[in-house]
């Protein structure tokens, strides 16, 4: 026993960020009941905007313009595994999502968004955006 411990290794997570007049789209776990924001795991070798480009075709049937990383929060998976959960603007151009592998989705104001079950990163990730005003500018801000 060298009493060193290694650094947890984490899940590196990419999500999307996508507002539609002043309201936030959120996605709902079907294996937990639990809200997020669409996206998921980085396949080896994938950059983040490539994984999540991939992941919103698969959940949502949709080509999203990526945009640019507005922040990642550390935390944990609702399993409890650590993870660092990378959010990204993105555009939908007029597309309409649908919830291929989420039990459902919803469009909601920031305020209401924190009113539902939501995975804890997500919950802590978007209340960073609302304190600096990103979730307001993510539409139109690039
Ligand atoms: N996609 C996504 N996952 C999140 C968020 N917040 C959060 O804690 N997670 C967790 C849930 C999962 O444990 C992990 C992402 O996994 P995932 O969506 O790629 O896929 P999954 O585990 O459901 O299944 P699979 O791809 O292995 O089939 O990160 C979020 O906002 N979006």
């Amino acid at each position: 026993m060298t009493g060193l411990q290694s650094e947890p290794a984490f899940l590196e997570v990419a999500c999307a960020v996508i507002v539609r007049q002043g309201k936030l789209l959120l996605a709902q776990r079907a294996s937990n009941g639990l809200w997020e924001l669409p996206g998921g795991k980085a396949e080896p070798g994938e950059s983040l905007p490539e994984c999540l480009t991939r992941e919103l075709q698969e959940e949502l049937a949709v080509t999203v313009k990526v945009g640019p990383l507005m922040l990642t929060q550390e935390g944990l998976t609702p399993e409890g595994l650590p993870l660092r959960l990378h959010a990204f603007a993105c555009r939908l151009n007029g597309q309409s999502p649908q919830a291929l592998e989420h039990r459902a989705l919803i469009w909601l104001a920031g305020d209401e968004a924190a009113k539902l079950s939501l995975c804890s990163t997500d919950r802590a990730l978007l209340e960073r955006l609302k304190s600096t005003g990103d979730l307001d500018n993510s539409a139109h801000g690039w």
